[in-house]
């Protein structure tokens, strides 16, 4: 159970603590924070809002602590990273019991982001000591102008304290994607979990104390990032920030100043379905690509650009799937669970009503309960509906009927957005094609 046996020390009476300098601590603020569960509405779990002085403390700890990493001998750095995703999976139970209850992650999914996150941190551990071990030799005359009487060596070095920033929707997966680099390459790691997924984060945190790391070289700090994240980002301590997330990304690029960024944002994902396409193949793709957490994920399916030949057909078979989705709590194994927050619940309703103004097909009636929503296919989108082009990040996928290969291709090139695609086709030259045109 979440907070007990190994993690007993990460829980303080009803609040979990922070993790700073190899040690879970009770911020000296007194506040916490809570996080409220989105099937129940309830408060499921506190974590400490740390203060600024907390936060100095742990940038300090994770400079001193990193230069001695940097010396550590690479394998070394990889066996404790093996260590740490083999204690990370031996108690994906608790772990995943916290995503259940936090971010309403259906269990059997709750239980595989935590397994493939300690498969990501052994799989980092190894690439890295593939990549990191090689270096390069230049000779001189390779430039005009040079004789071959120089030579320069080059290899790879460490940033220095790199700041992790997950998003709520894998806050396990999405933290050990950064923490697992960072820390093979010689770097110390600050933590900033989302809120929702922090006591999550926490337990994973704990995984890699137990593992035996050298005090301050991982530290989590909680808190809600409207408060502590501009400091966070804008703190002189800091060499690198990896960020995952939503517009936020793009405030802390204007803040954050001259340290590297690496920042994986938003997408509204588009599907473009030809008429030659296995159409089974694309129903199930869609499906599972569009509505499975509910939406909530960046490579999720959010747009449907379907030639208009098939698109009755695709638009019947995605129907007939959708209805055998089971609604409900992340407890019972649900396809379709509640969205994170309230506020995330109101702005697809938002976007749904919207649609429903400006004349979408609804192939589902709109339902909602609390932050449940049923999952809903819209037929017909046009592109002065704001679902044509914004990110619902929830259960919900417009389809939008397309007469030529070159208009998906231009939906596609026209958002804001450019993440991932997928395009359905029997054609391989025309996938490849269209793949490449797609921005
Ligand atoms: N490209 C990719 O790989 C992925 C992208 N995403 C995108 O993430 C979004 C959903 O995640 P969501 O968590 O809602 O995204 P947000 O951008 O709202 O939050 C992401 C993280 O930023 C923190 N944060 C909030 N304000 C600040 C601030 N001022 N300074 C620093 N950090 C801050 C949040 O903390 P707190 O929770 O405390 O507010 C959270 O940890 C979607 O747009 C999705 O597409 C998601 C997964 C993968
Ligand atoms: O970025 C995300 O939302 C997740 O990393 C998605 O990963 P998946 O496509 O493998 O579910």
């Amino acid at each position: 159970m979440a907070g007990t046996g190994v993690f007993a020390d990460v829980l303080d009476g009803e609040v979990y603590k922070y993790y700073a300098d190899g040690e879970w601590r009770a911020s000296a603020s007194g506040k916490t924070v809570a996080i409220v569960n989105p099937t129940t509405r309830q408060t499921q779990y506190r974590v400490q809002a740390c203060t600024q002085e907390e936060v100095n403390k742990v940038m300090d700890a994770a400079k001193v602590a990193q230069k001695a990493w940097a010396r550590t001998p690479l394998w070394k750095r990889a066996e404790l990273l093996h260590k740490a995703a083999a204690i990370l999976k031996e108690h994906k139970a608790p772990i995943a019991e916290c995503l259940v209850k936090e971010i309403a992650k259906p269990a059997k999914d709750a239980v595989s982001e935590v397994v493939r996150s300690g498969d990501l941190v052994s799989y980092t551990a190894e690439e890295g000591v593939r990549i990191l071990g090689e270096g390069k030799l230049l000779v001189s005359d390779s430039f005009p102008g040079n004789e071959r009487n120089k030579y320069c060596l080059s290899s790879k070095v460490p940033l220095g304290v790199v700041l992790a920033i997950p998003p709520f929707n894998y806050p396990v997966n999405l933290a050990v994607s950064k923490i697992g680099p960072a820390l093979i390459a010689g770097n110390s790691l600050v933590l900033k979990p989302p809120t929702q997924g922090a006591v999550a984060a926490l337990h994973m945190v704990h995984c890699f104390h137990l593992a035996g790391f050298p005090k301050g070289l991982i530290s989590c700090v909680t808190g809600k990032g409207s408060e502590i994240g501009d400091f966070l980002t804008m703190h002189p301590g800091v060499n690198c920030i990896s960020f995952t997330g939503g517009d936020t990304g793009i405030a802390i690029s204007k803040k954050a100043g001259m340290v590297p960024l690496q920042m994986e944002l938003g997408g509204k994902d588009a599907c473009i379905v030809l008429d030659d396409a296995d159409l089974d193949l694309v129903a199930a793709n869609i499906v599972k690509g569009g509505f499975s957490y509910s939406g909530q994920r960046c490579t999720a399916v959010k747009v449907v650009l379907i030639m208009e030949a098939v698109a009755d057909t695709v638009v019947e078979k995605v129907n007939a799937k959708v209805a055998k989705l089971k609604v409900g709590p992340p407890e019972d194994d649900c396809d379709i669970t509640p969205v994170v927050t309230e506020s995330s619940a109101n702005f697809i309703e938002g976007l749904v009503m919207d649609a429903k103004e400006k004349g979408a097909t609804f192939c589902q009636e709109y339902r909602r309960e609390g932050n449940l929503i049923w999952p809903l296919l819209l037929d017909h989108v046009r592109p002065d509906m704001r679902i044509a082009w914004e990110e619902p990040f929830g259960p919900v996928l417009p389809v939008i009927r397309i007469n030529s290969v070159e208009e998906g291709i231009h939906h596609c090139n026209a958002s804001n957005f450019g993440l991932q695609g997928c395009v359905f086709t029997r054609d391989i030259n025309k996938a490849i094609m269209i793949s490449d045109a797609m921005e």
